[in-house]
This record gives structure tokens, C-alpha cells and sequence, in this order.
């Protein structure tokens, strides 16, 4: 006998909980099935723990330059201490994401592997659950590239550097992305040398000037780059990896990071039984997030797109509207923001300058630089701008490259989409993890008793008898 739901959602990560969270304060049945921790890749071993240790970085980076500020002090990095700073933050934000909250909500939260058996139906260890909606969440993982050697040696990702027993004397990373270039200052700066490996330039989907501005503070600070080379073969064990790249020269250290993409995590979903289909990239969805079976719906890091927690997170939410009141929202990229937590930071909204000359030819660009700021001179820290870019007069999108750039995205949000009520900035799109969050989730509280308010649960409830009823 199959369980029914109204709504089964695979993966408790950033994308299924907030799909999972906002189906159920509809008053949906809901099942959340996750096989690993509760909170997925952001909470774990993704933007949590790797923004905890650029803050530790950051801090002994203060203590070094301090003396400009005629402050002396010098820093004495424990790794330890480090590790447990970043434990407690995963463990202060944990409670958000945990199994209990979930089922306060009603939701049947099962802890173990989901796979299609048909369209409706999930096997779940010993159980058969089904509905008539379905959301795959399951996101990404590591992409590991095809060189000589390299599963021969102990490598590092993103799911074992934050546990590492001991900081690393050289570290070597494959891959100049934001994984690795977050990394490569964190390391730096808490005294490992750190040598990045990329066959293309770094940050290369970012705008070049403002790139150019990070990369420049990351090699005054000593990270070097081996960059227009491919690795070619990889040898060592623990404590001595050496990359040859393709120019013959070889580069030796202590550990190796692997930092060159994700894959969709949908290996063992058997989703051909569910007539979805993925490519290379994730599955493929339409603008509602749908797949090629329209009752079946991919959000976050498993299918094609951007992967990110605060996308991951919108989608979650537009699922869990369309799904529940029937709505066809589409998802909405042109106030789509990334930020890199480099320092500077690197933060972006809308289409870079480059983006915007060819899909509109012509554009307006005008800029400032935090050197005629008189904040970032009494900071001490003048480097780097604001570039606008507009085409007829309409902004199309903003970067800005500088010290708390991503908290300085959000009025540029409303300007982009029109939307500038409170209301519109409680679903807005705002970069995670930043400050500006507060604005969203302070804004977004006070319209939820309207939005779950008795009126859309009972339109709610009619929508899932029905499908109930044809189902
Ligand atoms: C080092 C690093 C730093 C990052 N920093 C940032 C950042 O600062 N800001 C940002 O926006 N993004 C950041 N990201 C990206 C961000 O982590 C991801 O985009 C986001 O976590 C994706 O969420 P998700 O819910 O799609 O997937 P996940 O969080 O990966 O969740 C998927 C869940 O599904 C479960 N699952 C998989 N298959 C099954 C199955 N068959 N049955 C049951 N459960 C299953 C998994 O166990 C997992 O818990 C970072 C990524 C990395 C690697
Ligand atoms: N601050 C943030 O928002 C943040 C931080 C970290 C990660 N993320 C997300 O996590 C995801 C993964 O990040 P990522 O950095 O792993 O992927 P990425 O796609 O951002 O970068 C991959 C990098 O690896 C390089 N590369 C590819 N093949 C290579 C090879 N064989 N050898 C060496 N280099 C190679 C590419 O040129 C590129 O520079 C991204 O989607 C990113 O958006 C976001």
C-alpha cells in the first residue's frame, strides 16, 4: 500500500525545506525525504562553514595590518580554534533547518534515500509514498575532472577541507571559481601558501575589471597563480601532491583541493521511470520549474542554472505557490545577485557590463570609485568601484567590487524589478548569506499571516482535493 501526500519533496537542503516549509503553512500533506543532513550542502560543507572561516581569516588578516591603523598586534592562527568556530556557527543555524522544526509544521520528515518508481510513486527504504506533485531537490555535487592520477590521490572538496585535522602547509587548488577563490584567501590568510591551478582565467563569468581588483588583492596577500594550463597529471600521497600542468612544470603541496564545478546529484533518482529528463548539466526544467513531466518539478542545484542558496531558496518558494494555489509564477533572473566573500568583496546584480553590450549593443556605464567615499577613507580601504549599466536609461545591472559590496546589492533589487514595496522586498532575491537578509525577513514577516492567512489555505485545500479527487 502507498502512503498519499499532496506534495513529496526529495532533499532537505536550501531548495526542499523552503519548498517542503511553505507547501505545508498551506496546509498541504507533506512528505520531506532527505538521505544525508538535514539542511543539505549550505548548512554542512558550503556557504556556512566556508564563510565562517573567511571570517577567521579575515580576522588574523586584521590583526597583521593593523599596524597602518597604528594598532600592533600579531596573530597566532590555532586550527582548532578555527574549526570550532566554524562548528559553532553551523550549530547556531542548524535549529533552522532541523528535523523537529519540520515536523512542528506537520511535515513527515523520512531520513533515508528516495527513488522514482512511476510518476506518483516514490520507494523510500521499506515504504511506497505518492502524490500528484513531486519536487526534486536533491542538488549537487563536486565535479571531479578526468586527469591522470588524480583518483589516486587523498584530494580535498568542499565535503573535507572544513574537517581537516590539521591546516594545510601548501595548499594547491584546482580551479579558479568561487570555491577556489574564496578558499585560496581563507588559506592564505590563515598562513597556508596556496597555489591556484586554472586552464582559464579566474572568475571568468565575472566582470574582468572588477575580478581583476580581487585577484590583485589576493596576490599582494601571496596567493599565486598558475593560471592557462590544464593539469595533466597528478601524483602523491598524503602530505605530498605534486600537479604537472601542460607546459611540463610541475607544482608540489602539502594538500590538494578539487574546486572545478558541481554535477547534479541525480545519479540513482531513476528518473527515466518518471519520464524526466536531465542533460549534462541537471535536469531540465521550464520557467516554472517544471520538468518534461509537468508534475514533477527540479529546484536548486539539480537541475540546469544558477546554484545558489538564495536562488535555491526562491525557487522553493515559487514551487511551493504554484504547486499549492495553482499559480503559474515563473522564475524572474533580471535582479538575480551573486557575491563573492573575498575581501574585497565582489558583488553583482543583474548583467555585467559585458552581458549587457551583447544582448543590447549599446549601454550607458558610469562609475565610482570608493576612493571618493569618504566611508571606505576613514576605513582605511579605498579599493575598488560601483559600475552602473543601463540601457535606455533602465538599469540592467550593477558591480560592485569593494568592502561589504553584497550588503550594498539591495536598493538596486527594487530599481531593477520596479517592485519596491515591502511586501514585493519580502520575496525579493537577496544575496546569502548578507546582512541586508534582515530587510527581507523583517519585511516578509509582517505580510506571512496575510499570504498563509486563512483565505489562500482554503484555496489552497480546494486545489489539493482536486488533484486529490483526479489523482
Ligand atoms: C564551498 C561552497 C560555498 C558556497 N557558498 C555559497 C554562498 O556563499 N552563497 C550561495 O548562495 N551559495 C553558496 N554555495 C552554493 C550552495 O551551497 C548551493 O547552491 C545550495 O546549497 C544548493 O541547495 P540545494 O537545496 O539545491 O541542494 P543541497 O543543499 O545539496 O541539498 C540536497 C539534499 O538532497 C539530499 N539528497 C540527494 N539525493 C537524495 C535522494 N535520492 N533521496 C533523499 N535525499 C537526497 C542530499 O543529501 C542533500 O541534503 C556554496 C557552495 C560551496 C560548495
Ligand atoms: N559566494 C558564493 O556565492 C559561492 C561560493 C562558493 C561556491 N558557490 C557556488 O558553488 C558552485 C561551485 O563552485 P566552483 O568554484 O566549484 O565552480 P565554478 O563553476 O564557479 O568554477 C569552476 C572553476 O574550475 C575551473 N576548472 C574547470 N575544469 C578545470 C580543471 N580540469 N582544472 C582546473 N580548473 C578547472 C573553471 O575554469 C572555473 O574557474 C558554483 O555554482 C558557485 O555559484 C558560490
Amino acid at each position: 500500500m502507498s502512503e498519499r501526500f499532496d506534495l513529496i519533496v526529495i532533499g532537505a537542503g536550501s531548495a526542499g525545506l523552503t519548498a517542503a516549509g511553505g507547501a505545508a503553512m498551506f496546509g498541504l500533506k507533506v512528505a520531506l525525504v532527505e538521505a544525508g543532513a538535514m539542511g543539505g550542502e549550505c548548512l554542512n560543507t558550503g556557504c556556512v562553514p566556508s564563510k565562517a572561516l573567511l571570517a577567521a581569516a579575515a580576522c588574523a588578516h586584521g590583526a597583521r595590518d593593523g599596524a597602518r591603523f597604528g594598532v600592533g598586534a600579531s596573530p597566532t592562527v590555532t586550527w582548532s580554534g578555527v574549526r570550532t568556530h566554524i562548528a559553532g556557527a553551523i550549530a547556531a543555524i542548524a535549529p533552522n533547518d532541523a528535523q523537529e522544526r519540520f515536523e512542528a509544521m506537520g511535515i513527515d520528515v523520512i531520513r533515508t534515500r528516495a527513488h522514482f518508481l512511476d510518476d506518483r510513486t516514490l520507494g523510500v527504504g521499506n515504504r511506497r509514498l505518492t502524490a500528484p506533485r513531486i519536487v526534486i531537490a536533491t542538488g549537487s555535487n563536486p565535479a571531479v575532472p578526468a586527469i591522470e592520477g588524480l583518483a589516486d590521490v587523498p584530494y580535498l572538496t568542499n565535503e573535507t577541507i572544513f574537517s581537516l585535522d590539521v591546516l594545510p602547509d601548501h595548499l594547491v587548488i584546482l580551479g579558479g571559481g568561487a570555491v577556489g577563490i574564496e578558499m585560496a584567501q581563507a588559506f592564505r590568510r590563515l598562513g597556508a601558501a596556496v597555489t591556484v591551478i586554472a586552464p582559464h582565467p579566474p572568475l571568468a563569468r565575472d566582470d574582468a575589471e572588477a575580478a581583476a581588483v580581487v585577484l590583485r588583492a589576493l596576490r599582494d596577500e601571496g596567493v599565486v597563480f598558475e593560471t592557462g594550463h590544464q593539469a595533466t597529471r597528478i601524483v602523491g600521497q598524503d602530505g605530498k601532491i605534486t600537479v604537472t600542468l601542460a607546459d611540463g612544470r610541475a607544482i608540489t603541496g602539502s594538500h590538494l583541493l578539487v574546486a572545478t564545478g558541481r554535477r547534479a546529484n541525480i545519479a540513482d533518482l531513476d528518473l527515466a521511470s518518471a519520464g524526466v529528463e536531465a542533460g549534462d548539466d541537471g535536469i531540465v526544467v521550464d520557467a516554472q520549474r517544471r520538468s518534461a513531466n509537468k508534475r514533477i518539478y527540479a529546484i536548486g542545484d539539480c537541475r540546469a542554472g544558477p546554484r545558489l542558496t538564495h536562488v535555491a531558496g526562491y525557487e522553493g518558494s515559487l514551487v511551493a505557490l504554484n504547486i499549492a494555489l495553482g499559480l503559474p509564477g515563473k522564475v524572474d533572473w533580471r535582479a538575480l545577485p551573486h557575491v563573492l566573500y573575498t575581501d574585497p568583496e565582489l558583488a553583482q546584480i543583474g548583467l555585467t557590463e559585458a552581458a549587457a553590450r551583447e544582448k543590447y549593443g549599446e549601454v550607458d556605464v558610469t562609475r565610482d570609485t570608493f576612493a571618493d567615499n569618504d566611508r571606505a577613507v576613514t576605513e582605511g580601504d579605498t579599493r575598488g568601484f560601483l559600475k552602473l549599466i543601463r540601457h535606455r536609461r533602465r538599469v540592467v545591472g550593477v558591480t560592485i567590487v569593494g568592502a561589504h559590496a553584497g550588503d550594498l546589492l539591495l536598493p538596486w533589487t527594487q530599481i531593477i524589478t520596479g517592485k519596491a514595496t515591502a511586501f514585493a522586498l519580502g520575496s525579493a532575491i537577496v544575496a546569502y548569506p548578507s546582512l541586508s537578509e534582515i530587510a527581507k525577513a523583517a519585511a516578509f514577516r509582517a505580510y506571512a499571516p496575510a499570504v498563509f492567512g486563512p483565505w489562500p489555505k482554503r484555496w489552497a485545500g480546494i486545489v489539493a482535493r482536486t488533484r486529490r479527487w483526479r489523482a
